[in-house]
């Protein structure tokens, strides 16, 4: 029979995971990394399709931490064999064993292939979204949100996000506008919701505590979305060193770091693999190495092969949830500002911003700085925003700034943030 051919788009992820299928090969030759067997973990988390080939990466990375800083070179090259079946199973499902396995991979592939098409992508759609409290009002949105990609929203406190990320997943229904989750085929009127809120994960801002032990919380977690037996003990697995929880999982509630309990209610929320994960301000009380970790985390797994999930998170770290969002929704007292692309913002502004930090006073940088390329200089807070001419590029303020001078500390290109929406 003839192989129906994968749609657009299936080329450019065949690519994207031999890339970072060789970036994985080179960090582990010739003599294994100590964070190998852990890149390979998330790296099988993402493409691996078969469950045995996730197990091994499990047993992988096990067998890595009994070693220690230094695998043997046995378990290196299990390590770049997983590694080449992972990539064969996309490529002619070789990396399977047993013809039925391989045909169930086979027809696995397709489907994913085809639910990645981006037409079909769509898990949820808000189509003019408004919410009325007392004195505040939310709205108008509307929004689709799609697996694999991240949707950041910010504005000031008390701006909506909240309200927004309760919309979304079913806990707050809108004064006006019409939701539909079209992957499960429900629109409004008439959404089921127990339907659609069991593929969403809500992790809120206030963390809620749980009792007994950490593990036994993601055993039950899961069994009660209907993850049972033997899946039930594999996922959990995963997911403890999926998220570097291997250390804690006999610990308390009241045991753990900040965190470690937001890596928890994560773990928590993804054990049993929904399809829309929303977080309310997860980076508030993480430091700035977790934070870094937590978002490439997420990104990692809404991005995973098997189980793509939407992400939508709140947060006031505007640049780290830009580097990883693919777009934002910027509140300003409850109205909708912007809604886009990151880097999208530059067609709203013809000029170009960028933000310095130096020891000079700002009135000292603007007489010096101030011409043919910058229009002007102003304080803001810590830092100094200077505007520049329309076209002008990161490294034509760094030449100008070093000709003139100035000592800078930090730098930063603002032109396509939404950071120019603040004022
Ligand atoms: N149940 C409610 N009834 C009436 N007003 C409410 C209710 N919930 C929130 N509000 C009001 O709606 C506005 C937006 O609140 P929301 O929690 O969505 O903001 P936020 O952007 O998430 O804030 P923060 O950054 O501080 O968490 C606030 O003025 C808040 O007081």
């Amino acid at each position: 029979m003839q192989e129906p051919t994968p749609p657009a788009g299936t080329e450019a992820f065949l690519h994207e995971m031999r890339t970072e299928a060789g970036l994985l090969r080179d960090g582990l030759a010739p003599q294994g990394r100590a964070d190998g067997a852990s890149r390979l973990l998330s790296f099988a988390e993402k493409y691996a399709v078969a469950p045995a080939l996730r197990d091994e990466a499990l047993k992988l990375r096990l067998m890595s931490r009994l070693q220690g800083a230094t695998p043997s070179n046995d378990l290196v090259l299990r390590m770049t064999a997983l590694v080449d079946a992972i990539l064969a199973e996309h490529t002619d499902a070789q990396g399977v064993a047993g013809l039925e396995e391989r045909a169930r991979v086979k027809a696995q592939l397709r489907e994913h292939y085809l639910r990645s098409a981006p037409e079909q992508a769509v898990f949820f759609r808000c189509d003019g979204v408004a919410k009325r409290y007392g004195g505040f009002s939310m709205g108008t949105l509307t929004l689709e949100l799609r697996l694999g990609e991240i949707t950041g929203i910010v504005g000031q406190n008390g701006h909506g996000k909240t309200t927004l990320l309760k919309i979304v997943s079913g806990q707050l229904a809108p004064s006006e506008g019409t939701l539909a989750y079209p992957m499960l085929h429900q629109r409004e009127p008439g959404i089921d919701w127990p339907v659609v809120k069991d593929h969403i994960a809500f992790v809120p801002q206030e963390l809620p505590p749980w009792r007994g032990r950490l593990l036994d919380t993601l055993h039950f977690e899961a069994a009660i979305h209907g993850v049972k037996g033997e899946d039930n003990e594999r996922d959990v697995r995963f997911m403890v060193e999926r998220l570097d929880l291997g250390g804690h999982v006999d610990k308390r509630w009241d045991e753990l770091s900040g965190g470690t309990k937001l890596r928890f209610a994560l773990a928590r929320a993804l054990v049993w693999k929904p399809r829309l994960l929303v977080m309310d301000e997860p980076l508030a009380n993480l430091d700035v190495l977790a934070k870094g970790r937590l978002l490439l985390d997420v990104r990692d797994l809404a991005q995973s092969y098997i189980h793509p999930m939407a992400v939508i998170m709140s947060s006031h770290d505007l640049y780290n949830l830009e580097a990883v969002c693919g777009q934002m929704v910027f509140l300003k007292n409850g109205r909708v500002d912007f809604v886009g692309a990151v880097g999208a913002i530059p067609a709203r502004y013809g000029d170009q911003e960028f933000e310095i930090g130096t020891a000079m006073r700002s009135s000292q940088v603007r007489e010096l700085l101030v011409g043919d390329l910058v229009t002007s200089v102003q304080q803001d807070g810590v830092h100094l925003r200077i505007r520049a001419v329309p076209g002008c590029q990161p490294m034509d303020v760094l030449r100008l700034l070093v000709e003139r001078g100035i000592a800078i500390t930090y730098f930063r290109d603002n032109s396509a943030s939404i950071r120019r929406l603040f004022s």
